[in-house]
């Protein structure tokens, strides 16, 4: 089948099965090749029942074992049962579609690529991880640069049958010039993408197409950012590029873990799926509102409070706001301790603060400089007042001592320099006028206003960063630093005794004989025994406890949609990753947030100078090409300058654009709902509403589901606002009110652009009133 750039029409039309571009083949030669190939499958899958019994038996056996329970013997079934039960949940996790691909070379060699290596009992390969170095040929070769490829084969399993072959040949001397620029494998590719949706985002192993897997392998180190339009593939191929570098570099990444960053819970829900069916668990998933432990943030706020509060000036605020709780009294101040007169100046207290903050340390860490200074010119006062030369050093002591612990004492101080918590400085200053009007004289009037709160009023998602960095401008409280010493101490001591324990467990497993190690678990081995005895003092899964530590350092950290993030967002994600190992994937285009940036550059020069690459994504695997007509218009509104992606798929089915009078509008919605429902049989429909409106439709749509709980995702149609379809995917979706969308915010034109894009294969939409300009250049229907 000879293809053109990237589209491809009538794709249910693409024959069963093609054996070589151009060229369609025998049943009888298809039906060999099929013989062939199942011959291959049937031995993978019997070893993988041979390696799954094996793990199961180990299992068994290790926790039916008679031990002593000394907590030695405990730690070490327990990090078997660890190895184990990884070991059985990864062999199953395989089941479905262990193979799925077969490449030959010049030399005729053959190997099948899969979901994991497996290796035959004297080590002769099986088949490929996909991960692998070896296995990269089978998604980079092109006809035009072969890489000593001869044929790339796809192979469909239905259970554990093969029902299905589809070759590439990459012989260049057999194809003409037109031909060269194709898909990679696009009978497979077609057939996953025309299939319908569930509520929840696939892997796509089989299918990576190049320009993916280049992303996917690109190196550890640095910022990768990764531009792409809608639908192509950014969030898919980030979560294969977790899977890829945790594979590749497991001894780095599997300590410190992944954390991938989403926009909302639901997106999370979509994608929860994809890294435990490639057999990964140690990854950290969360929105930005999780970022700060112990702190749940999801009540609503203004655009312009999002946008002023994501404003890099607010890290200045933050740290005039810490300044402004320094205070200096503007008269002396006496204090009675012990029928003592003592009389506190201004000069004094301003001597001490500049001491204090001259060391530049936070905050709370800096404050016992400051009451040393307060102590000093207090004692001084007695000392002078006894006469310094009756006075031993021991009497002078006890004297800084008694003020020290006297209590209007540590009331003075607590007034003039107060310990902090990040949650106490948040919420003063924004429920204060004057504390605003003080730390915050760059910011106009009604930008104030609009941050201005109660002081007990619920976190919002822009709190989140602001508690952030007012946790590193203010410091542990004496109290949690004296909890972490311990901590570091108790944990020093266990750690370099676990490790020496460890090396021990795998020396006399080893000895003895007595499990089925291969050669690369005895490594593994030797971690999990350390971890696990790690976690008798420290429990808890590397992701729980990244989870839960604000200060935990990732090995990667991905983020989606990245665009979205604010200014305060990027410096509190940047502290989560000081080696600056991460992948950030997203498009301008669509930034619907008011503090989404506006240029990578304007990010990355910051945080990561010259070390950033970027990376573009040219192809939309998701919306058909006239569905793109349609979002290609706005795209053009938004920035004359942007094109959209092509399209890899045409369905022939038209978008339904209609206008109809306000008063009919529910009427025809409620029409128009039930026909798509009708149309769509067993697919996913997204009823997508501005956010205003969203209540007020959620009352009278009554098969809707709707809510903001991610479950909604699991009915066959749903009723979302933009901010919640972001980043997902749907069958069919039904505009309801464009205008409404547009007129909702600055960003109103990249909103409209997120929802049309969201389609696999509908699109409606239904305006009350007038069309929008933007809409009126499709035909309508
Ligand atoms: N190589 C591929 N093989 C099969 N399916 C693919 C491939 N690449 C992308 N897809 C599918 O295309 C759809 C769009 O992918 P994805 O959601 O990752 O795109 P995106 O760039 O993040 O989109 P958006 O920016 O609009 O959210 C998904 O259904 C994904 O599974």
């Amino acid at each position: 089948m000879p293809l053109s750039g990237h589209l491809i029409t009538d794709y249910q039309e693409i024959p069963r099965c093609a054996m070589g571009l151009g060229g369609k083949v025998t049943d009888e030669v298809l039906a060999r090749e099929i013989a062939a190939e199942q011959g291959d499958v049937t031995t993978m899958y019997d070893r993988l029942d041979v390696l799954r019994e094996r793990a199961r038996g180990e299992l068994a056996r290790v926790q039916q074992e008679e031990t002593t329970e000394t907590e030695q013997s405990y730690t070490e079934r327990e990090s078997f049962t660890d190895l184990f039960s990884g070991r059985f949940a990864q062999l199953s996790s395989v089941e479905r579609g262990l193979c799925f691909g077969r490449i030959d070379t010049g030399d005729d060699e053959r190997f099948h690529v899969g979901r994991i290596g497996l290796f035959d009992e004297d080590y002769d390969p099986l088949l490929i991880d996909w991960r692998t170095p070896v296995a990269q040929v089978f998604y980079w070769a092109t006809p035009a640069a072969p890489l000593g490829v001869t044929r790339r084969r796809h192979i469909r399993l239905q259970g554990r049958s093969v029902v299905g072959v589809d070759d590439d040949v990459l012989d260049l001397d057999a194809i003409g010039d037109s031909e060269r620029r194709t898909l990679i494998g696009e009978a497979a590719l077609l057939s996953s993408l025309g299939a319908s949706r569930t509520g929840r985002m696939n892997e796509i192993v089989a299918t990576i197409q190049s320009e993916q897997d280049e992303i996917i392998r690109s190196g550890l180190p640095g910022v990768l950012v990764v531009q792409g339009g809608p639908g192509t593939g950014k969030t898919v191929v980030a979560l294969h590029r977790a899977a890829y570098l945790l594979y590749t570099h497991r001894e780095q990444l599997a300590r410190s873990g992944v954390l991938v960053v989403g926009p909302n819970s639901t997106f999370l829900r979509y994608i929860d799926q994809v890294l435990p069916s490639l057999g990964e668990t140690d990854v950290v998933l969360a929105t930005i509102s999780e970022l700060y432990p112990g702190v749940v943030a999801t009540a609503p706020e203004s655009e312009t409070a999002a946008r002023v509060k994501g404003g890099e000036a607010m890290a200045d605020v933050l740290a005039q706001a810490v300044r402004d709780f320094q205070l200096v009294p503007t008269a002396p101040i006496e204090l009675k301790v012990d029928q003592q007169r003592l009389v506190l100046r201004p000069g004094a207290v301003r001597k001490a603060r500049q001491r204090a903050r001259d060391t530049d340390r936070p905050h709370n860490r800096a404050r016992p400089i400051f009451v040393r200074g307060i102590l000093t010119a207090l004692t001084n006062q007695i000392v002078d007042r006894l006469g310094r030369q009756y006075l031993s050093e021991e009497d002078i002591k006890d004297i800084r001592k008694e003020l020290a612990e006297d209590d209007r004492v540590r009331a003075l101080l607590d007034r003039l320099w107060p310990e902090l918590t990040p949650q106490i400085l948040v919420s003063v200053l924004l429920s204060s006028p004057e504390r605003l009007e003080a730390a915050a004289p760059q910011l106009a009037d009604d930008e104030r206003a609009a941050v201005l709160r109660p002081v007990d009023a619920d976190w919002t998602q822009s709190d989140v960063a602001l508690l952030d960095e007012a946790a590193e401008l203010l410091g542990d409280t004496d109290g949690t630093v004296a909890a972490r010493n311990r901590k570091d101490a108790d944990d020093a001591a266990t750690e370099a005794a676990n490790r020496e324990y460890a090396r021990g467990v795998v020396q006399i497993e080893l000895t003895a004989d007595r499990m089925t190690l291969m050669p690369w678990e005895i490594e593994q081995f030797a971690e999990l025994v350390h971890r696990r005895t790690q976690l008798i003092e420290n429990p808890g899964t590397v992701a729980e406890r990244a989870a839960s530590d604000r200060t935990w350092v990732f090995g990667h950290v991905i983020v989606d949609e990245a665009q979205e993030l604010s200014a305060m967002d990027w410096r509190m994600l940047m502290r989560r990753c000081p080696r600056r190992s991460m992948t950030l994937v997203g498009d301008i285009a669509q930034t619907g947030s008011a503090a989404g940036i506006a240029s990578w550059a304007d990010v990355l020069d910051k945080y990561a100078p010259r070390r950033w690459r970027s990376a573009q994504l040219t192809v939309n695997y998701r919306t058909p090409l006239e569905i793109m007509a349609v979002a290609a218009d706005v795209l053009a509104a938004i920035d004359p300058t942007l094109s959209p992606p092509d399209s890899v798929r045409e369905t022939g089915i038209q978008p339904w654009i209609d206008a109809v009078p306000p008063d009919a509008f529910l009427d025809v919605l409620v029409a128009t709902i039930k026909f798509e429902r009708q149309a769509l049989g067993d697919g996913r429909l997204a009823v997508i509403v501005p956010t205003p409106r969203y209540d007020e439709l959620a009352a009278v749509l009554f098969d809707v589901a709707h809510g903001h709980d991610p479950s909604v995702l699991d009915a066959d149609t749903a009723l979302l606002d933009v901010a919640q379809s972001k980043g997902l995917e749907f069958d069919a979706v039904l505009i309801a009110d464009p205008a409404g969308i547009i007129n909702e915010s600055d960003r109103g034109l990249s909103d409209l652009y997120v929802a049309l894009t969201r389609p696999t294969k509908r699109l409606t939409i239904l305006s009350p009133g007038d069309l929008p300009e933007v809409l009126r250049r499709t035909p309508q229907r």
